[in-house]
């Protein structure tokens, strides 16, 4: 279980502040994918980075299974919009580079390894340059990468987004397939309607700037990737669109 209480972040010096997160509570499941979804600004990214430990200065707590939560003992993984991948090794290196940082060489699951690349079907690219890819083979050799870490907690900053329409759907239904096999607990952004009800067991919707929750929502379409045309994802993401408009002309009326 992560647990997020009153967390509060600030931008700026020590006269002018800027308040880009404003008490946020939340509980993310062992094991479970929350989507985040909310307007430009509203703070997303702001958290991600919170969680990711890149900013340490912020108010309230952060627990991983009731351990402040802190990247030099807990395995954070990262997928990041624009892979995120060295140029200058191969795909096995790209791989292999944060597992072999936090576990050594020799401690690598290699039966593991093998699994993820299968699963993704990357194990033909190997030996690879990142330069020789196409995005989305860039994109699950960034899933392999963060997979292989074990992560306690798994970030995704609108990581398929670079993605064109048909091979965003199939990156997101292997990163599933592999989820499904070992249960990552995952928090995702996205400004994607359809990618936050496919992939987020739990779909939270960020206000705008300063960033709160104003929505949590149990998802049951979660995983269903022929769920689009039915009346209950119509539904849904009808009621997405009505509390992100009102968000939105909330921050036009200055409320
Ligand atoms: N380093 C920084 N210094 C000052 N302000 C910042 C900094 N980074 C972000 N901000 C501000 O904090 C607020 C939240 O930014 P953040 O990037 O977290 O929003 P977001 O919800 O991820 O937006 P988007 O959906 O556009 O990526 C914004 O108003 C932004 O301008």
């Amino acid at each position: 279980m992560i647990k997020i209480e009153h967390l509060n972040v600030q931008y700026g010096g020590k006269d002018k502040k800027f308040t880009a997160i404003d008490d946020i509570n939340l509980d993310i499941a062992k094991g479970e994918i929350c989507s985040i979804i909310g307007p430009s600004g509203g703070g997303k990214s702001t958290l991600l980075k919170v969680l990711a430990g890149i900013i340490k200065d912020y108010k309230g707590q952060i627990l991983i299974e009731g351990e402040n939560i802190n990247p030099k003992i807990h395995r954070i993984g990262f997928i990041p919009q624009n892979y995120g991948l060295v140029e200058w090794k191969t795909v096995e290196e790209n791989i292999l580079l944060s597992a072999k940082i936090k576990y050594g060489k020799r401690n690598i699951d290699k039966e593991y390894y093998e699994e993820i690349l299968n699963k993704l079907k990357i194990d033909n690219l190997k030996n690879r340059y990142p330069k020789e890819l196409s995005g989305g083979q860039k994109q699950r050799v960034s899933i392999a990468r963060a997979f292989l870490l074990k992560p306690n907690l798994l970030l995704m900053d609108e990581s398929f987004s670079a993605l064109d329409a048909m091979t965003r759907e199939k990156v997101q239904e292997l990163f599933l397939e592999v989820w499904r096999e070992h249960k990552v607990t995952t928090v995702l952004i996205t400004h994607d309607i359809k990618e936050a009800i496919y992939l987020g067991e739990k779909l939270v919707v960020f206000s705008s700037s300063p960033g709160r929750i104003i929505k949590i929502i149990r998802n049951p379409l979660f995983g269903e990737s022929d769920s689009e045309s039915s009346e209950d994802f119509r539904k849904l993401s009808n009621e997405l669109i009505r509390i992100l408009k009102e968000v939105n002309t909330n921050e036009i009326k200055g409320i």
